[in-house]
């Protein structure tokens, strides 16, 4: 089958990276974690990433392919609108369904709650979700976008299915979208309703942040969630794109031919595919102001977290959450935060003295 020739401007344009981003392996230093029985991947031969379809039932699916890359998150940054551009590609499709959450769904290969045996966790079960149809034998590079990073949107892979993935489809790529952990936390359903009452906290002068909302905000720590699948896969794995740039239409089409680039997939014109803003505000209508937003990137936690991803990214700075969140501010001084006050916890006192304590007002309330 002729592949679609790629045009010397589209070519050239793909040549350096502009706008994605990639791990500079020599920075990274996580330690490798071995496969082993324990985590149910012996580092060994498990049969062929593709199977073909008995030639007496062709009807329409030629053969199946488990995936050459994961959109492994993070969720609320861009991976539906991603897949579907992606899927417009002549060669890339993500089968049948976007997010397929195989490992995490009782019926397919649960592997979130302990070993599993069975025979939907052999690649040629997982190869079942992603078919090569006979009208379309070109679209043979396969891709499953569920959101494995997990973040406060959802559970993260166990290191038993990053261990699946890495024994069983040692050729994988992984593409990482990443967005201002402000407005990933705004985007999320579940958070956007604390951090708009914390919004409203400080505009009564009350800059205390509940603790729930800053440890949920710590999810948005990427690095730390990236490192966990750095134990697995090798840095040059590994695409990262800001959302923000994909936000960018005149960006988005560069963006996904760094991508196929990397995935070795070629470039292509989009054209009216590129139009489609998957999962917009759908979770809510609420805008963070520009002085939290500012507050929140610029958290020390979060700075740190920031500091440490750029560190491992080739090139130079490249994330400027809490800067860019600043400059949008126009100097605007960020909240500061007054500690979340730590529940007074009273010591246990022995018998005798727990009587005695009892009888008066102190007591009575203490005990
Ligand atoms: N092309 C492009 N570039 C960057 N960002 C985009 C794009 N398309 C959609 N969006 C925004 O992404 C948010 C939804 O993300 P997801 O599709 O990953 O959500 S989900 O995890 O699948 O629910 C959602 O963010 P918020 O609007 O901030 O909620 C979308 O607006």
């Amino acid at each position: 089958m002729p592949r679609p020739r790629p045009s010397a401007l589209l070519l050239a344009a793909v040549a350096t990276a502009q706008h994605t981003l990639r791990l500079d392996p020599a920075r990274v230093r996580v330690p490798t974690t071995p496969l082993t029985a324990e985590l149910g991947a012996e580092p060994r031969d498990y049969g062929p990433r593709c199977h073909d379809e008995p030639k007496k039932r062709r009807l329409r699916a030629l053969r199946y392919c488990a995936p050459s890359f994961l959109i492994i998150g993070f969720g609320r940054c861009g991976t539906t609108s991603l897949a579907r551009y992606l899927r417009s590609h002549p060669r890339l499709t993500f089968g049948t369904r976007k997010e397929h959450f195989y490992f995490s769904r009782p019926e397919f290969c649960d592997l979130q709650h302990g070993p599993n045996t069975s025979p939907k966790c052999h690649v040629k079960a997982y190869a079942k979700q992603f078919p090569i149809y006979k009208d379309k034998p070109e679209k043979d590079i396969t891709f499953d976008a569920t959101p494995l990073l997990g973040g406060d949107m959802g559970v993260p892979a166990s290191d038993r299915t990053i261990a699946w993935l890495r024994s069983r489809l040692p050729e994988l790529k992984l593409v990482v979208l990443i967005k201002s952990p402000a407005d990933r936390f705004m985007s999320n359903p579940n958070s956007a309703a604390k951090l708009a009452r914390f919004q409203a906290s400080l505009r009564r002068g009350d800059n205390t942040m509940p603790s729930k909302l800053q440890e949920l905000l710590q999810e948005n720590c990427y690095i730390d969630k990236l490192e966990r699948w750095l134990a697995f896969f090798p840095a040059d794995r590994f695409i990262l794109i800001k959302s923000e740039d994909l936000r960018d239409e005149g960006k988005r089409p560069t963006i996904l031919n760094e991508v196929t680039e990397f995935l070795g997939a070629g470039p292509h014109v989009y054209g009216e595919a590129l139009n489609f803003l998957g999962n917009y505000r759908r979770a809510s209508n609420v805008t963070v102001s520009p002085r939290v937003r500012t507050t929140l990137n610029c958290l020390p936690r979060l700075r740190t977290c920031e500091a440490r991803l750029d560190a491992l990214i080739q090139g130079g700075t490249r994330l400027r959450w809490c800067d860019e969140a600043r400059r949008v501010a126009h100097g605007m001084r960020e909240t500061q935060l007054r500690r979340s006050r730590v529940p007074h916890m009273q010591p246990t006192l022995p018998p005798e003295k727990r009587e005695r304590a009892g009888s008066g007002w102190f007591g009575r309330r203490k005990l």
